[in-house]
């Protein structure tokens, strides 16, 4: 295999959303859930997408297993590898985004490197070096309530420079929109100037397509889909890969039961939740319980195997900013996200124990502790079901075929678990 594009995704349902994006513009694409075992048969591909879950974990660790991916990817022929990171920028002042950049930049010995988050697909936007989230800056979004990691600044050259030991520089929107030269020139410019990173703007589609191109002469970038999207385009104009579309999915029904897990708080999935109760039962979980002991998640087992033969349920710990900071004040913010997001694992291992083939998991976190109990080692991507979230099939999962959806908690729209449960089958 001798890939055209690498990726390292911190979190999975991020993975997912690039893997999507990628195979929308035209590159057979592949997820991995972590790096792949070496007897793990992997279609020919022109882009992995490692999935980590390291953007909340301490930031050696996160250095350490994104530079094991790019060793690997690497190795399998990528000579460009995209870290993916969240389009709110979810990180802390401690990391995890500049370790890992100043890592791989200083392993691959590019001097500067291109860093966006935007996505204006899904109305993530840069412009000035400040983040918006549709109309509002990232600081007035629901983000600022993200129960790990509240976002309190938009401005990313700010918010990078306390995370990197590079210093940061800016590529402002009035140099994209004079396309890839300009970008490259400015680029050189602020090289010169010991700058050893740049925030670049993007507000409109066109720009990612630049931005790619500009990109794609280095050796490493940062950002959301938006810039994979950018660098898939350049892969394609430049005759690297060719526009396979999905090739590879299989799209046999799997069948089997369907259930949804949903451990994010954020507003669009509170919203999703309340939609749901119109078609099918919702168990709402107890948290305080949940972080308590098992008991809680065996009641709602009990609650799930007395329906789930009728057809699919949803079951969420997702709370309100308030009830989520009641808690963390309790119990620590980290101690009681683990706690929850283990239960939900639980959860699904006792879903596909019953017989669920079908599951639907909302939360980036969430999404990667129920993958990892799972022990699936990688997905196909199949058809989307909203902007970022696509149809996932499983490759090599002991459970069998099985489809999932990893829904980032902001994604989708009202609907999203009835859109979902409509094309997995
Ligand atoms: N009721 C709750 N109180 C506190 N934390 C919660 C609650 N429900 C879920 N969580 C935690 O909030 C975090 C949500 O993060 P994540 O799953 O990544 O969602 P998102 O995709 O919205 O970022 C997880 O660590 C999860 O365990
Ligand atoms: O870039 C994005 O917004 C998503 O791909 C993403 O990373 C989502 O993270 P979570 O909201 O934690 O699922």
């Amino acid at each position: 295999m001798s890939l055209k594009l690498g990726c390292i995704a911190d979190d999975y349902t991020g993975a997912s959303d690039l893997a999507n994006t990628l195979t929308r513009a035209g590159l057979r694409t592949v997820q991995t859930i972590g790096v792949p075992a070496s007897d793990l048969a992997l279609p020919e591909v022109d882009a992995v997408v490692v999935s980590l879950k390291s953007r909340s974990i301490e930031a050696s660790q996160a250095v350490a297993r994104s530079r094991e991916a790019d060793r690997w990817l690497r190795a399998r022929g990528a000579e460009h590898v995209l870290f993916k990171i969240c389009s709110t920028f979810d990180s802390t002042d401690a990391g995890n985004i500049g370790p890992v950049m100043d890592a791989l930049a200083g392993d691959a010995g590019d001097p500067i490197v291109l860093v966006t988050p935007a996505f204006p697909e899904t109305k993530r936007t840069v412009y000035q070096g400040n983040l918006f989230v549709g109309a509002v800056p990232l600081n007035e979004s629901p983000l600022k309530d993200h129960p790990l990691n509240p976002m309190h600044d938009a401005n990313l050259v700010r918010v990078l420079g306390r995370q990197s030991r590079r210093r940061i520089g800016l590529v402002d929107l009035a140099t994209v929109v004079h396309g890839p030269e300009a970008i490259g020139h400015r680029l050189q410019e602020l090289a010169g100037q010991d700058f050893g990173a740049a925030i670049i703007d993007a507000v409109f589609d066109a720009d990612l397509t630049a931005i790619g191109a500009a990109a794609l002469k280095s050796k490493v970038s940062v950002g959301a889909s938006g810039i994979g999207l950018g660098l898939a385009r350049a892969l394609v104009a430049a005759g690297q890969a060719h526009s396979h579309g999905l090739t590879h999915h299989e799209d046999a029904p799997v069948g089997g039961m369907a259930a949804c897990l949903a451990g994010s708080c954020s507003q669009a999935t509170l919203q999703q939740i309340a939609q749901a109760e119109t078609i099918m039962p919702v168990l709402h979980l107890d948290a305080a319980a949940l972080v308590a002991g098992p008991d809680e998640a065996q009641r709602a087992m009990v609650w799930a195997g007395e329906r789930i033969g009728r057809g699919p349920v949803l079951i969420a710990s997702s709370a309100t900013p308030d009830q989520v900071s009641a808690l963390q004040a309790r119990h620590g913010r980290e101690a009681a996200g683990h706690a929850i997001e283990q239960a939900m694992a639980d959860l699904a291992e006792g879903l596909i124990e019953v017989g669920v083939r079908r599951l639907i998991v909302a939360g980036g976190e969430t999404s990667g502790a129920v993958v990892d109990r799972l022990r699936i080692p990688g997905f196909l991507v199949g058809p989307e079901i909203a902007a970022g979230v696509p149809v996932l099939r499983a490759i090599g999962a002991e459970a069998g075929d099985m489809l999932l959806a990893l829904k980032s908690g902001n994604f989708g729209g009202p609907q999203f678990f009835a859109d979902a449960l409509g094309l997995m089958r």
